[in-house]
């Protein structure tokens, strides 16, 4: 079985994704740390992350292995980054294939991101598209960054995650949307406990 979660910045999708996998014994993709290596080894080879060719090819020989350990990739810089390089299509299409075969073998995969139901894994079993309002959205990244140690303004972080949101709705290739037979779940009101509990009676639905 595959559930696919996309959504805006800090919707909890991640989130989401862990509690869902761990639930139901799946492997689980968070697909940003994809796109935030990219941008990673980009930053760390001072190659400006407008360089489309450059930004390809380190898609094409990205080192899949080590994604989760590496607390660097989640901080607000390489989400900016990350959101500039997963415009450009060569980049997206060399990520493909992996985000694809993610889970082969298991008895199910749970993958979040921005196109999962619509471009990844357009025959998914259960597509959810997780939302909230900007300002809560903003308000638990600035937590999550205030706990890791990064110094971070509730503004700034706002208008972080607008500018992005706006730049990921609106580029040409595999733009952030809700697939057409997704479920959105609107979390603003919601703790990270409701918000598993509501998911679950979703996925539960479509397959009882
Ligand atoms: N429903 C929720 N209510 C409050 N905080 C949440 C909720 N879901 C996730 N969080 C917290 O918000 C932050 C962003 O969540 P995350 O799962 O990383 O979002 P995303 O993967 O969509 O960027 C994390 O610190 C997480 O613990
Ligand atoms: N499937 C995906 C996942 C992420 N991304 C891009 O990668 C950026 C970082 O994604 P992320 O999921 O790690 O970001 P957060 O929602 O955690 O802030 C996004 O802003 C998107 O531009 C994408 O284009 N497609």
């Amino acid at each position: 079985m595959i559930i696919a979660i996309d959504g805006p910045a800090a919707s909890g999708k991640g989130t989401l994704g862990k509690r869902l996998a761990e639930h139901y014994g799946f492997a689980h993709l968070d697909t940003g740390l994809l796109y935030r290596a990219v941008a990673r080894v980009l930053m760390d080879r001072n190659v400006p992350l407008a360089d489309r060719d450059a930004a390809a090819e380190v898609a094409q020989n990205l080192d899949v292995s080590h994604l989760e350990d590496d607390s660097r990739l989640r901080g607000a810089a390489m989400g900016e980054a990350a959101s500039v390089v997963s415009a450009y299509q060569p980049v997206r299409d060399a990520l493909l294939a992996f985000q694809r075969g993610f889970g082969a073998g298991q008895p199910g995969a749970v993958l979040d991101g921005r196109d999962i139901g619509t471009v990844v894994c357009p025959d998914a079993d259960v597509k959810l598209f997780i939302t909230a309002a900007p300002e809560e959205r903003a308000r638990r990244r600035h937590l999550e960054l205030l706990r890791r140690g990064e110094q971070a303004e509730y503004e700034t972080i706002l208008d972080d995650i607008r500018r992005r949101d706006e730049r990921d709705m609106n580029r040409s290739t595999a733009p952030l949307k809700a697939a057409t037979d997704a479920v959105t779940l609107d979390t603003t009101h919601l703790d990270a406990d409701a918000a598993f509990q509501a998911a679950l009676k979703i996925v539960e639905g479509k397959h009882s």
